[in-house]
């Protein structure tokens, strides 16, 4: 911690405008240092790492920018994207700090960071959009008799209308949470508990593929005497929709199917099931934390009538998320949290200004970006896949039209995922889940896919965001390409195959 004193701060300030008076940038370094500057007196305030940041990134944005314009002609907007400006092998060599680089806040030398789908960095704008409501407005948005409550009730309810916006909603429909967890199970468990009640509706249809947290959600009500089906996918990983119209019963009362799946990123066909869920009067929750903010959602459209956010899944803060809950044919939930009514009686507690503020302006950023953002992070998925595919005996995971491209999961056969993920140390990424990373089981997704163990085992997901640049995928794909080719070499199994050898018909034998 390092205590700011006004005099400090306003050299830094000073420092600052002379840097980058002319950039759009500079003011919000410029506000980020003002909250720090007008708090400094009393308050200890660990050096703003936001402020580093945006000087860090606005640095080196600039010849990424240019040189995406020349190659899509979409115009960059006034986005934070770090750039190495060098190519893999540079990047390769030990003197190239590109490992320092590749993080946005100055951490020291860390790997790149592909894991996008675990969590995502927080965009420096939304931290300057939160740091005042960590600092001088403090107030209980809830407090009703003093201008404290009144300015952060006003924040509070800007960042619901920007979340709202993002999905097509009206902001009376956005309930905050704490993130998509909650936010599943307060669907899930909220809607059955309802029926439950009135005595008439027992039976919620869902898939093999969903995120632990609905499917645990669902296991509980099975305790509690819910009937479920577990609807199976096809080996591109999406649902049937004749399975679906076939499993609906008068009893049903919740269909939950998520929209964009987090392991290999397909996109389910959630138009078509929120139709058929309408016609057939069932109400249709979807986990939409990978697909806000990363691909059009319209809850109208979408005939959707719950949805599950996250923050942290579109550069806004950890702890912090939302729940649409249609208002118009209104669904009816029993709360899981219950205490104050705060949030329409729907979920107790004190909102967190700062994490809600934070959520509200990921999601502005979302809209205005959305765009700019999906080209761009096309592009770098097209490439990485194109190299990755050009790799033999690889595989993509999942249906290779119907996903989002920032979610890239492929199969390396011959490979231990495993031993991969050791030997890619200077690369984050995952072989499925953050939840579920540390157990040693093949993915449950991959396996309901079809796949043997072996081939689940030997996958890797590569997640792509709004941070990533060309050289860190260039690095990847040397990385991957030379790491794979030389953990074969050392594989029995890959000699067999080199040698022709067709491994279905060997018969191991058992010891
Ligand atoms: C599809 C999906 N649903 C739910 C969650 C949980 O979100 P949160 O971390 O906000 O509780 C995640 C995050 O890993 C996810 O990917
Ligand atoms: S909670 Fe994030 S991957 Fe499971």
């Amino acid at each position: 911690m390092t205590s700011i004193t006004p005099t400090a701060t306003k050299q830094a300030l000073k420092l600052c405008s002379r840097l980058f008076s002319k950039t759009p940038k500079s003011r919000s370094i410029i506000r980020t240092s003002n909250a720090l500057a007008s708090n400094g007196r009393r308050s200890y305030v660990s050096e703003t790492k936001a402020t580093q940041a945006t000087v860090n990134v606005e640095s080196a944005i600039k010849a990424d920018q240019r040189a995406f314009l020349q190659k899509t002609g979409v115009k960059p907007k006034d986005a934070t994207m770090p750039t190495t400006g060098m190519d893999a092998d540079v990047m390769m060599s030990p003197q190239a700090g590109i490992l320092k680089q590749a993080t946005i806040m100055d951490e020291g030398s860390r790997p790149i960071y592909l894991d996008m789908q675990a969590t995502t960095p927080m965009d420096p704008r939304v931290v300057d959009a939160m740091l005042p409501f960590m600092t001088g407005l403090y107030g209980n948005p809830h407090s009703r008799t003093h201008a404290y409550g009144w300015e952060t009730e006003k924040a509070v309810e800007q960042a619901r209308a920007h979340l709202a916006d993002l999905i097509g909603a009206d902001p009376k429909e956005i309930i905050f949470t704490s993130g998509a967890t909650e936010s599943n199970n307060m669907s899930i468990k909220g809607v059955a508990r309802f029926f439950k009640r009135s005595g008439t509706k027992n039976h919620i249809i869902t898939s093999q593929t969903e995120h632990k947290c609905v499917l645990d959600s669902c296991r509980h009500l099975q305790d509690e005497g819910f009937d479920i089906t577990y609807l199976p996918v096809g080996n591109n990983g999406l649902i049937d929709m004749a399975e679906l119209e076939a499993a609906i019963r008068p009893e049903t009362c919740l269909v939950s199917i998520m929209t964009v799946n987090n392991e290999i990123g397909v996109i389910q066909p959630v138009e078509e099931i929120g139709r058929l869920c309408r016609s057939k009067k069932v109400f249709f929750h979807t986990d939409g934390a990978q697909a806000v903010g990363k691909i059009p959602v319209d809850v109208n459209k979408m005939n959707v009538d719950l949805m599950s956010i996250s923050g942290h899944k579109i550069y806004g803060p950890k702890g912090v998320g939302a729940c649409y809950v249609r208002r118009r044919p209104r669904v009816r939930i029993d709360p899981i949290i219950t205490g104050g009514g705060q949030e329409r009686g729907l979920r107790s507690g004190t909102i967190a200004p700062p994490l809600v503020v934070g959520i509200g302006e990921a999601a502005r950023i979302c809209k205005e970006d959305l765009e700019y953002d999906s080209k761009r992070i096309k592009a770098l998925s097209d490439r990485l896949l194109k190299g990755l595919l050009s790799l033999e005996h690889t595989s993509q995971n999942g249906d290779p039209e119907r996903f989002y491209p920032g979610c890239v999961n492929v199969s390396f056969a011959y490979v231990e995922g495993e031993s991969l993920l050791m030997a890619l140390k200077d690369i984050a990424l995952s072989s499925g889940s953050a939840c579920t990373s540390a157990s040693l089981e093949p993915s449950y997704v991959l396996r309901a896919l079809g796949n043997s163990d072996e081939n689940a085992h030997s996958s890797i997901r590569f997640g792509i965001g709004r941070f990533t640049t060309e050289g860190e995928i260039d690095y990847v794909l040397k990385a991957v390409q030379e790491r794979v080719t030389f953990l074969r070499e050392l594989s029995p199994l890959w000699e067999l195959v080199q040698e022709g050898v067709d491994l279905n018909t060997i018969e191991w034998s058992q010891h």
